[in-house]
């Protein structure tokens, strides 16, 4: 069988063939400009496999309508990518293919890869974050996305200001909220530089993890998972795991139970391959629907 993957991002869709083993065979990065020379590219790398592929899954960037019902459904909304707003994204690939497509948002889906074939192979539930230029959740539930009227938007939970830190908050809507305080920008405002020239033993990552550590006291206390997965560029510092399961050890002060920090609290086990492994799985679901 084979499936194709879009990740669509703000900066890149990543676009991949892969087969019924998961395995990636060809991948291709392309720079997002406006829409329409953007899903050219992205048709013209499909081209030579559309009348073979089984299925595509797609996991695109936001605001985006998940509404079925709704007139503007698949289209990019008030997205700060002003060419974008109103494009109907799904809508264009759904003409393009000949085979089924599944979407969801770029996070659900890297969380759909880490759910089947990474740390939540052996569960039933799972939510991953990325903590990155923003930070975004996506949480599954025996296979199922959580949402209903929109997609989630965990990554904006307001979380308690440190008392130390006073610095501008990254998120225009929000002064405390977890991407305000805890995502790559917001570290880079605390810091004056940018978060990667960090040195590892600045006190600034003792602050982040806290953040991050309410923001895996509140998951546990709303979802209680079976695992929790945190990715993005912000993650890639190796000292930070650590902080974090000792600061929400410290947080939840022996609320309620969960397996050993080691055991719950995960960076991805797929890596920089998650999305695309979960729209894959994405694509075999679209395939079976359609069978
Ligand atoms: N090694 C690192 N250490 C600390 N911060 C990092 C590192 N790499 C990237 N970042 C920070 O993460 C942000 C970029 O996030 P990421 O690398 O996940 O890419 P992205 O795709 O732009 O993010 P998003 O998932 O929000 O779209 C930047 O703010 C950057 O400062
Ligand atoms: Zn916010």
């Amino acid at each position: 069988m084979l499936f194709g993957s879009i990740e669509a991002g703000g900066t890149k869709f990543v676009c991949a063939i892969g087969n019924e083993k998961m395995e990636i065979l060809e991948r291709v990065s392309i720079e997002t400009r406006e829409p329409e020379a953007t899903i050219k590219d992205v048709c013209e790398f499909f081209a030579p496999y559309n009348h073979q592929l089984d299925g595509v899954g797609v996991g695109s960037f936001g605001p985006i309508d998940g509404q079925k019902s709704s007139k503007t459904y698949g289209h990019i909304l008030a997205s700060p990518k002003v060419k974008w707003q109103g494009f109907d994204l799904i809508g264009a690939l759904v003409e393009f293919f000949n085979c089924p497509i599944e979407w969801t948002t770029d996070v659900n889906a890297a969380a759909f890869g880490e759910y089947h074939y990474g740390h939540g192979k052996d569960s039933n539930s799972l939510v991953y974050y990325t903590i990155g230029t923003g930070i975004g959740a996506g949480a599954i539930q025996d296979d199922q996305f959580i949402g209903g009227v929109n997609f989630t938007e965990m990554g904006h939970m307001l979380v308690t200001r440190h008392p130390e830190d006073t610095a501008a908050s990254s998120c225009p809507f929000h002064h405390n909220c977890l991407e305000g305080v805890a995502s790559g920008p917001a570290i880079g405002i605390r810091a004056g530089k940018a978060a990667q020239l960090l040195e590892e033993d600045d006190y600034l990552w003792d602050i982040e993890a806290e953040y991050i550590a309410q923001c895996v006291h509140n998951t546990t206390l709303m979802l209680a998972p079976e695992v929790i997965v945190l990715g993005g560029g912000v993650m890639q510092q190796e000292h930070l795991l650590p902080k974090v399961k000792k600061a929400f050890e410290k947080v939840l002060n022996g609320y309620v139970t969960h397996p050993t920090v080691d055991e719950y609290i995960k960076t991805p086990k797929l890596g920089n391959n998650a999305a695309t492994i979960g729209c894959f799985v994405l694509a075999q679901k679209a395939f079976e629907k359609a069978k």
